[in-house]
């Protein structure tokens, strides 16, 4: 008899619900299992248009990373599937939405808040490089929020292992806001440009506005290469060597008086 084969997925499986979000390679869609009624986040992408962009082999090794990350602020990837034409990848939903849009209508967090976002961010970062997986787009953007509350790291198409990263020119689409000095001088980067990342994402949770933000890209380069900012600098180090570590900042006497452990 064996383990029984594991049923293949098909689209008939789940029920469609509202569109969630307009992709550049395919929609998102909430869809609700049929026999366990689960809820999902259902991501469909176009096979044509994975191959006009060149990026099924991009595809490929995220689904190959993704299966193996499991922690619990990183939007989880539980399945995926394909028919002729496309490529559906079975996500969780995070029932709270994108970070972005929910800083865009509080305008500001407070520390509490904050601190807490901060953490559990540095908790999936310390998680993410024990498993030398660096993220490299850690922006309010690319986060969500769950039904009760938790951040998720959710968008992984930046997502590269080091052997990719090296020769990999990072095309310096989207904001700049959130590139470390390294990363613009196109010098050597390593996990530590998350660690960048997440004092930007700080200062702009407290702020409700990124630190370098100015009219124009060029002034926004300059700012960021001489970390021309008003701010405790422990977050922010032109040196990638000299920045805080997941850990310090998980114990950093701000977060310990601010964020309150799940119980
Ligand atoms: C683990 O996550 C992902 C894994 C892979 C990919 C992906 O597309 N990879 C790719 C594609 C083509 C070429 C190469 C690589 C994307 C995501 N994640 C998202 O797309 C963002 C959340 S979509 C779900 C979701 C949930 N919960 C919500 N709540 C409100 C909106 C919402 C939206």
């Amino acid at each position: 008899a064996g383990t029984p084969k594991k049923k293949e997925l098909t689209l008939a499986n789940f029920d469609i619900g509202k569109p969630l979000g307009k992709g550049k390679f395919g929609n998102v869609y909430l869809a609700r299992e049929k026999t366990s009624k689960f809820i999902v986040a259902l991501k469909v992408l176009f096979k044509s248009q994975l191959q006009n962009s060149g990026v099924e082999h991009q595809l490929r090794r995220e689904i190959e990373i993704q299966s193996h990350l499991q922690h619990e602020n990183i939007l989880r990837m539980y399945q995926w599937f394909h028919d002729k034409k496309r490529i559906f990848l079975v996500l969780e939903f995070a029932a709270k939405g994108e970070l972005y849009k929910i800083l865009q209508r509080e305008k500001r967090f407070d520390e509490k808040t904050t601190a807490k976002y901060v953490y559990q961010l540095a908790n999936a970062l310390k998680y993410c490089h024990s498993k030398k997986v660096i993220h490299r787009d850690i922006k309010p953007e690319n986060l969500l929020i769950s039904l009760i509350g938790d951040l998720k790291i959710a968008d992984f198409v930046q997502l590269s292992s080091p052997a990719v990263q090296w020769g990999q020119r990072t095309t310096l689409c989207g904001t700049l806001d959130y590139l470390p000095p390294e990363m613009i001088e196109g010098s050597f980067h390593d996990e530590n440009v998350d660690l960048w990342s997440l004092g930007v994402l700080c200062y702009e949770l407290l702020v409700g506005n990124p630190p370098f933000e100015t009219e124009s890209n060029s002034e926004t380069y300059r700012r960021i290469t001489r970390v021309d900012i008003r701010y405790p600098s422990y977050l922010l180090r032109h040196d990638p060597r000299k920045r805080i570590s997941p850990d310090a900042v998980m114990t950093h006497h701000w977060i310990v008086a601010n964020h309150t452990p799940k119980d």
